[in-house]
């Protein structure tokens, strides 16, 4: 077994409420990532549940006991931070062999644990080399082989890949994806990059200012955002949000234009919104009824596409066009817009409104 449930976990360091009442509910064998920008409480909520941090308030518990006055050790619970903390005299196989040792394992159960882990992270190779014979990735790989070893209750792991160049992220997010499978543990995963959220996790959640803003799976928060904030936060490029009000069977911008409502707003007329548009569900290439009129106002080629401005009024809009679209800025274009996936938020207090049928 292995399920980590926090409730109303409340920590203040001085005038900064970390933790503002923080739910997390992590269930058995799950690829489970907070996702959060920096400050959010990420590391704050991984250390309370680990027992590192004493909280102002709330429960963890494990397996469904209460472990709030446990001992970190008590719990049975493997860290991994974004500095690899490996022993620099030792070899990667001491190394990664430190933590059974402790245990008063045999010999020939820490080399039989040691070569299968080994073999999970393909880091056979390394086992003779100390820390400095290593790059920051193989480094990386054996502080997790030294927690995979252990075997525990869950992995709690603090944005590890944060330290690494980009292309041994991508590597690496694929690999860990691997590692979970193959282990079936339950891992808790702390990070600001939502493509590590969005690729790796089975169960997301939001984390902003020590509250959980949403939970869910990734399709869940990038299609169905709880919110305007989560909606901002998820996703690239950024979604466009248009301050617009519901009249009658029409959405009125207040840039001055005007599109069908869609039949699921529940708004009632005149009271403040907000559309968001994803940029994948914007284009200037197609024609269309549903459209707004605005001008190019930047392009930006990003290899495999190009991100098009268009200026809507004093709004911008983002929209995800072919590699080679070409434009000026100050060309006039028509957006159009597929309003079946379009998200409408409350101006006011910033939450979905009833996004029936998806
Ligand atoms: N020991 C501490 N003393 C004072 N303030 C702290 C301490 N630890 C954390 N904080 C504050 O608590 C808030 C949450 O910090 P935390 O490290 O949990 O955020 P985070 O989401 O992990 O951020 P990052 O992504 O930058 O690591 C921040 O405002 C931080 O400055």
């Amino acid at each position: 077994m292995g399920t980590v449930e926090a409730h109303g976990l409340r920590k203040a360091f001085g005038d900064v409420q970390a933790l503002d009442g923080v739910d997390l509910d992590v269930p058995d064998g799950s690829f489970f990532v907070v996702l959060g920008p920096s400050g959010a409480g990420k590391t704050t909520t991984l250390r309370a549940i680990a027992g590192l941090e004493k909280l102002d308030g709330g429960s963890v518990h494990l397996d469904g006991r209460d472990a709030t006055d446990d001992t970190p050790a008590a719990r049975d619970l493997a860290m991994v931070f974004q500095s690899y903390a490996l022993y620099p005299r030792q070899t990667a196989y001491d190394n990664i062999a430190s933590p059974l040792r402790a245990r008063k394992a045999s010999a020939s159960d820490i080399a039989a644990a040691v070569e299968q882990v080994a073999t999970l992270l393909h880091i056979e190779r390394l086992l003779k080399r100390r820390p400095a014979q290593m790059s920051g990735g193989e480094m990386q790989r054996v502080a997790l082989a030294r927690a995979l070893v252990r075997r525990p209750r869950a992995f709690l792991m603090d944005e590890p890949l944060t330290n690494l160049d980009l292309k041994l992220r991508v590597e690496m997010r694929t690999e860990l994806t691997r590692i979970h499978r193959a282990l079936g543990g339950t891992f808790l995963y702390v990070t600001n990059d939502q493509v590590e959220a969005l690729s790796m996790a089975d169960h997301v959640a939001v984390l902003k200012d020590g509250r959980v803003q949403q939970v869910g799976t990734p399709a869940d928060v990038y299609e169905r955002p709880a919110n305007q904030w989560v909606a901002g936060f998820v996703g690239s490029p950024r979604i466009s949000l248009l301050a617009c009000r519901a009249e009658g069977d029409r959405l009125v911008g207040a840039q001055g234009w005007s599109l069908p409502r869609p039949r699921w707003t529940t708004a009632e007329d005149g009271r403040p919104l907000l559309l968001g548009l994803r940029a994948e569900d914007v284009s200037v290439e197609r024609r269309g009824d549903v459209a707004l009129a605005g001008e190019v106002y930047a392009l930006e080629p990003l290899g495999d596409r190009t991100v098009v401005d268009v200026k809507v009024g004093s709004e911008l809009v983002k929209v995800k066009a072919r590699p080679h679209v070409t434009g000026t800025p100050g060309d006039r274009v028509s957006v159009t817009v597929d309003l079946d996936r379009a998200h409408i938020f409350d101006a006011g207090t910033g939450l979905a409104l009833s996004t029936a049928g998806r």
